[in-house]
């Protein structure tokens, strides 16, 4: 049976480096999990509008300037919720819990200490990870890659993922633990196109796991303060992504292109059905400009990734 889903506005207002939170109260269901301010969208209101209610009726401050961050279906027991998450830095007054909730701000480091709704997760990975995804392409020799990847780097793209097919191993973990200081100095994330196994032996971020690698495992193959990315082409790959718990997916192709000319591209109309149901933040992969991340952004990515458009 098709359940329905309860409208939820969820508002992440910030204030330059801090988030405000308020905890939910013993009489809620989740009590004393912290919670991005919001509310049930009520019948003829927009999210924006609200937004703007709930916060004014919580915690006494008038906001404006909403924008999209993600969206989050999630089926707790007793009833089905989509979050429509949404950003702001734009308020006026000081919040305060006008309910007699405790209302606080934190810093991003801060929020991963804390405990919140499990539907939260996809909206601290959308916080932490940027818009645009670059993935390595071809580079000559170790000089060659550090110069690629240092135009990456000063392009401002936050998140890399290290793939070298034509590298074993031990030479891609070498290559990685060379970088590394360089990644994390410009404030970025590397992600290792590799095994868990690997991840162990350097300083990167995370693992991108391919397709074919996420039915070989049943549960979460690393640790939870580590980031796992998983490439997905259709809906069952969705499924088990989510079931070993990424924190985001790559979903492709979305467009032709020449890397994988026997693939047909699954068109934008399909990638936003299917992000729909999904409760991560998913990057659009296949034929990616760096023009398109606005398209991307309105059909439900939270960004672009690339190899061509971003390593050259
Ligand atoms: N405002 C807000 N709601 C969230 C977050 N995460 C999350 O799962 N939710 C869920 O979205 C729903 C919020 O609805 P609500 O705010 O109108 O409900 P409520 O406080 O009266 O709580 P209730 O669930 O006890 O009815 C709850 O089911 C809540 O658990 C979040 O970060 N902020």
């Amino acid at each position: 049976m098709q359940k329905t889903f309860l409208d939820i506005a969820v508002g992440v207002l910030r204030c330059e480096n801090e988030i405000c939170l308020s905890l939910r109260q013993k009489h809620q269901s989740h009590a004393d999990h912290w919670e991005f301010p919001g509310g049930k969208v009520e019948a003829g209101e927009s999210i924006e509008q609200a937004l703007k209610r709930e916060f004014i009726e919580e915690l006494g401050v008038e906001t404006d300037n909403w924008e999209p961050l993600i969206e989050i279906p999630w089926h707790y027991e007793k009833v089905s919720v989509r979050l429509h998450v949404y950003q702001s830095y734009d308020f006026d007054g000081t919040p305060h819990g006008k309910e007699g909730q405790l209302v606080r701000w934190f810093n991003q480091t801060e929020l991963k200490a804390l405990t919140f709704p499990e539907a939260n997760q996809g909206i601290l990975s959308a916080l932490e990870l940027g818009d645009r995804y670059a993935i390595s392409g071809k580079f000559s020799d170790v000089e060659d890659f550090s110069a690629k990847l240092a135009k990456v780097l000063n392009d401002g793209i936050k998140l890399i993922q290290l793939r070298a097919k034509g590298l074993d191993e031990a030479e891609v973990v070498k290559l990685a633990q060379e970088n590394i200081d360089a990644i994390h100095q410009a404030g970025a994330k590397l992600m290792l196109n590799g095994t868990p196994e690997m991840l162990g032996q350097t300083q990167a971020d995370g693992i991108q796991l391919a397709s074919n690698q996420l039915f070989a495992y049943d549960a979460r193959p690393i640790a939870q303060d580590k980031l796992l990315g998983a490439s997905t082409h259709n809906q069952e790959e969705v499924e088990q992504a989510l079931k070993i718990g990424a924190d985001f997916i790559l979903l492709s192709p979305v467009l032709p292109t020449a890397t994988h000319p026997d693939m047909e591209a699954l068109g934008w109309d399909v990638f936003r059905e299917m992000v729909k149901a999904i409760p991560v933040p998913v990057f659009a992969l296949g034929g990616m400009k760096a023009e398109r991340l606005n398209q991307g952004k309105q059909n439900g990515a939270q960004g672009i990734a690339a190899i061509s458009e971003f390593w050259n």
